[in-house]
């Protein structure tokens, strides 16, 4: 990666590193934003704006999802769009910035009409990319929306976007950092509530302003070092501000390493925590993934034996999002098929997150129960297996079948919940322990600090970490300054944000230097 900072040590096997977004930029779907142009504050003036730096082109695009709908999104975004919309529309006027208004759309070659639309103005900077941006609320016929497409295609100026391209020009105008244009594409992609709220929190720009103090901190930091290197320990200084320093960064470690311990959390929200439903055979593993999946992902059978291979399902478990693997049914003295499905499970196991431990109810006493019992539940249950960071619920399925003074209970069984996915008593509060358990898997993104969603966060924030382990200033105050411009080039690259500029001011203006 040539884009990698000088830092002292790489990290990640072979010193591979996550790429930058850039992919991300370029796939994010395009997105409707009448809501996003909205955000911003209104224009008093009419009439286009100067084109936008950088920006020659004017692009535009089906915004709203392929297909037959009742309404479509075309959007344009560029120095043309007021051009757009005066070659389409009747009359020819731009209507009033940020106001919705019916016109007549006609083709602006043939001038046949083409549909009766909304249409919005909204000049830039004030517009989602900080670009002129006009916005055709159309019948969501294929014919009309391709007959507008193919009006706009004609207009001088006009091209078809690229995918993500509305996205891409609005960070380019400093609209979006890298970490709400993330939020953004998780939003779009999010299918739980968990993965929703996250992503509007990232969006909303809280894990950028977390990294925003954080690098303001170290520009602090930077410049008092900077000053005592080019100055000296003189008068001209205040004292104490290496001091200060040294404690600011002392202290943004310990926070950074907070941040990173955590920071499997966000990316369990993002892709789905691994649940591996478990047990010996016939206790209704797969009967518990089709209800919890509420669709007949696994065969369900009265003979043991039946799942031979692991089956993986996402699942949308309680709001959040779940990798669901069925597994074969753990037991010994077997065919080589099963004994393979056998290995495979136990392979699955190690790498849960959580393990739905599932025993029948009415069979606890044999032999496959109690091996389950003493070889997977009890040593997780007790930390006491190799990957003691699993959590585990045991679920005593079949309780329909229990006489009613309850099961006959085992004198090691740690706590369980009694289920039927017979008749699916019992289900509600699987459903409530789940949810606590994801929560502390994933994090709760109601409440708490903003999480690292992405392997990207994660290197960033490590290498800050790495680099202010350099810090030294005792030492070296030269190194020390590297290990601090280090530190800031990552929380910069995170953020897509961050110059050099700043520090000077700060040294002029947050110091007494000279007299
Ligand atoms: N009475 C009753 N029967 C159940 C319940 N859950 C599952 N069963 C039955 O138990 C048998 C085994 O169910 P499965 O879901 O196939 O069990 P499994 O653990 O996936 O079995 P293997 O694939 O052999 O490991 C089937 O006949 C199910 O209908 C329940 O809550 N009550």
């Amino acid at each position: 990666n040539a884009n990698s900072p000088p830092g002292p040590r790489p990290h990640g096997i072979l010193g591979l590193v996550p790429a930058q977004p850039g992919p991300i930029l370029l796939l994010l779907a395009l997105v409707s934003t009448s809501v996003w142009n909205l955000r911003w504050t209104p224009c008093t003036r009419q009439g286009s704006s100067a084109p936008a730096p950088g920006s020659g082109s004017t692009i535009f695009a089906l915004s709203s999802g392929q297909g037959r709908c009742g309404i479509a999104v075309i959007r344009t975004s560029g120095p043309a769009s007021g051009q757009a919309l005066r070659s389409l529309t009747a009359p020819r006027d731009l209507p009033p910035a940020r106001k919705a208004c019916l016109r007549l759309l006609r083709d602006p070659l043939s001038a046949e009409p083409l549909d009766r639309a909304l249409v919005l103005w909204f000049p830039g900077p004030q517009s989602f990319t900080g670009e002129d941006c006009a916005e055709f609320h159309v019948h969501g016929g294929p014919a009309v929306v391709s007959g507008v497409l193919q009006a706009l295609g004609s207009v001088p100026g006009l091209r078809p976007a690229e995918a993500g391209e509305f996205t891409r020009r609005a960070f380019a105008h400093g609209k979006l950092s890298l970490t709400e244009v993330e939020g953004l594409a998780d939003l779009i992609h999010a299918e739980t509530e968990a993965q929703r709220r996250q992503a509007l929190r990232q969006l909303d720009g809280e894990l950028g302003h977390l990294c925003q103090g954080w690098a303001e901190t170290l520009t602090r930091a930077l410049a008092h070092v900077e000053a005592y290197i080019d100055f000296g320990e003189d008068d001209n200084l205040e004292e104490g501000v290496l001091d200060q320093a040294n404690s600011e960064v002392r202290e943004l470690e310990v926070a950074l390493g907070a941040h990173l311990r955590d920071a499997r959390r966000g990316q369990r929200l993002r892709s789905g925590a691994h649940v591996v439903v478990a047990g010996p055979p016939n206790a209704g593993k797969s009967s518990l993934v089709n209800l919890l999946s509420r669709k007949p992902v696994s065969i369900v059978s009265p003979e043991p034996g039946t799942t031979r291979d692991v089956l993986e399902t996402p699942v949308d478990l309680a709001g959040f999002p779940a990798l669901l693997s069925d597994t074969a049914g753990l037991r010994e003295g077997v065919g080589p098929v099963e004994q393979e499905g056998v290995r495979r499970a136990q392979k699955r196991l190690e790498q849960a997150d959580l393990i739905l431990a599932v025993l029948d109810a009415s069979d606890l006493t044999s032999s496959s129960s109690h091996d389950f019992l003493h070889t997977v539940v009890i040593p997780t249950v007790t930390g006491s297996a190799s990957a003691s960071s699993q959590r585990l619920l045991l679920v005593l399925n079949k309780s329909d079948l229990l006489p009613s003074q309850g099961p006959d209970l085992h004198p090691d069984l740690p706590r369980y919940l009694l289920l039927s996915c017979l008749t699916g008593e019992g289900l509600d509060g699987l459903l409530e322990a789940l949810r606590k358990e994801l929560a502390a898997l994933c994090g709760d993104p109601s409440t708490g600090p903003p999480l690292l969603t992405r392997a990207r966060h994660q290197h960033h924030l490590q290498g800050c970490l790495d680099a202010l382990g350099h810090y030294k200033p005792a030492k070296d105050l030269a190194l020390a300054a590297e290990a601090l411009r280090v530190a800031r080039g990552h929380l910069a690259r995170l953020t897509g944000r961050g110059g050099t500029e700043e520090i000077l001011d700060i040294i002029f203006r947050d110091f007494c230097v000279g007299k």
